[in-house]
């Protein structure tokens, strides 16, 4: 399936490797085999990336936004025809199992498909005056070139969550994955090219990622840096950015609760809860990080709970039966270890799982564990463990599980299993969060605005709202006859 050598630079229309021919080695998580390797780009492949970016965007920004919305619906056509391949290729890297990473090369397509549609939407106004001899327009005019960085754990519908809107919106882009996952993203640059993006409108720059980074923030032509990941380089992207005064998209971190009222439907709020603390190994911005279950449910709930918990089964990615594949890397593999060592310290009880699980392969693979016996200063009740760690504390009253649950400087994601419409209401506008839940724990969608307040992030992803970002609001004031 691959190349021993991968290239993985693509600047105005050309793949290409670096001059000095250095390269990095993309590794399987789960075999820790390498995969291939693809080129160590920097400072110098940026540059050239973002001066492609700013002469292609003459061209695409003057284009109509129906004749970019056809690129964009040829390429999630062509993704859709490839969900097998690309899902593949996504697990080898990544490490997730195949029914995960099918889905997510599915998601992918669907934020082409939305923004593919909202192309031809980008409406302006028509601003009453309240002076006869003035017309007030306000024009939507894209924000021009996009340094696009995306991370390791959705190495596919990150990319076109946020390239999607900004192509539609008429911005070109230089694209910059997770040095551990360039090769879903390599795929996809593939997929616009065959699709038909003009040269220059998508470049992809592979390698160095504090030089590729650092020479996006330090461009005045670079416009706007969209970006996902851990909040303290999303801190970093926001100081070194002021220079310029660059707008900033960011996906932050999360330290999602879940309360589990009451009068939830138990059966559902257990495989609900499950699917949001395991998916992708707990790797995901909006898992759940931490559950609070009301007194009164708590033992049918971790009852129930474990069960479901011991029938996953980890193992390869690429076997149709695995629930759970590796962490990413040894760094992971750690801080789960810390949250645990550090929850057990202070008087946590494993109820199921609590260690590193020895299959066959080399990769970092952990059992997924259930822990209750939890206290507030536990790390993991503070910190993203972005593993998969479950700890269960109980509440007694509405009003304490929402002060526990707002107690944290993060505000991505939230969710709470209830049965009764007007506490789902409730909660819900109470909730310090970007999202909130309602016996759901899969909120991301193309058609809806992903994003975080507080401490996780700025802007909005999906949804008209997405397409906001990649746009500026030009007012002309005419004075008439
Ligand atoms: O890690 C953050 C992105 C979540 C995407 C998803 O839930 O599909």
């Amino acid at each position: 399936m691959f190349e021993n050598e991968t290239k993985s630079i693509f600047i105005n229309g050309k793949w290409r490797n670096v001059d000095s021919q250095q390269t990095d080695t993309i590794y399987n998580p789960a075999t820790l085999k390498p995969i291939t390797k693809v080129a160590y780009g920097g400072a110098n492949e940026t540059e050239e990336a973002i001066k492609a970016a700013s002469e292609a965007f003459q061209l695409w920004g003057e284009m109509t936004g129906r004749e970019r919305s056809r690129i964009l619906y040829k390429a999630h056509e062509l993704m859709l025809e490839e969900v097998d391949r690309l899902g593949e290729i996504l697990t080898i890297e990544q490490g997730k199992p195949i029914k995960e990473a099918k889905g997510e090369i599915k998601g992918a397509a669907s934020f082409l498909l939305w923004y593919a549609e909202e192309a031809s939407r980008a409406y302006g106004e028509w601003i009453p005056s309240s002076n006869k001899t003035k017309r007030l327009l306000v024009i939507p005019q894209p924000v021009g070139v996009v340094g696009a960085i995306t991370p390791w754990n959705f190495p596919a519908s990150m990319i076109t969550r946020k390239i999607a809107p900004a192509l539609a919106a008429g911005c070109t882009i230089v694209l910059k994955p997770a040095p551990e996952t360039p090769l879903s993203a390599i795929e996809i640059v593939k997929i616009l090219e065959r699709a038909g993006m003009p040269n220059g409108v998508v470049n992809l720059v592979t390698g160095d990622a504090e030089a590729i980074g650092n020479t996006m923030l330090t461009s005045k032509e670079v416009r706007l840096i969209t970006f996902t990941g851990s909040t303290e380089v999303g801190k970093h992207l926001m100081r070194e950015s002021a220079d310029h005064v660059k707008k900033l998209s960011l996906e932050l971190g999360g330290h999602a609760p879940i309360i589990v009222f009451d009068d939830a439907d138990i059966d559902k709020a257990t495989t609900l809860a499950l699917a949001s603390k395991f998916r992708n190994n707990g790797q995901t911005c909006i898992c759940a990080n931490r559950i609070y279950v009301h007194d009164s449910v708590k033992d049918i709930f971790t009852q129930q709970l474990t069960k479901k918990v011991e029938k996953l089964k980890i193992g390869y990615g690429l076997d149709d039966d695995t629930d759970l594949g590796p962490l990413i890397n040894q760094q992971a593999s750690e801080k789960v270890q810390k949250h645990l060592d550090d929850a057990i310290e202070k008087g946590a009880a494993i109820v199921t799982g609590g260690d590193k699980w020895s299959g066959d392969m080399e990769g970092y693979f952990y059992q997924p564990t259930v822990l209750s016996s939890i206290s507030d200063d536990m790390l993991i009740m503070n910190e993203e463990t972005f593993g998969p760690v479950m700890p269960i504390q109980t509440f007694t009253d509405e009003k304490t599980a929402l002060q526990n649950a707002n107690n944290t400087d993060y505000g991505l994601a939230a969710y709470i299993f209830t049965e009764t419409t007007s506490r789902a209401i409730r909660v819900s506008e109470k909730l310090e969060y970007g999202i909130v839940g309602v016996n759901d724990v899969f909120p991301a969608v193309a058609e809806a605005p992903f994003g975080g307040i507080k401490q996780s992030g700025v802007g909005k992803e999906g949804g008209h709202y997405g397409m906001d970002e990649f746009l500026e609001m030009k007012y002309v004031s005419m004075g008439i006859e």
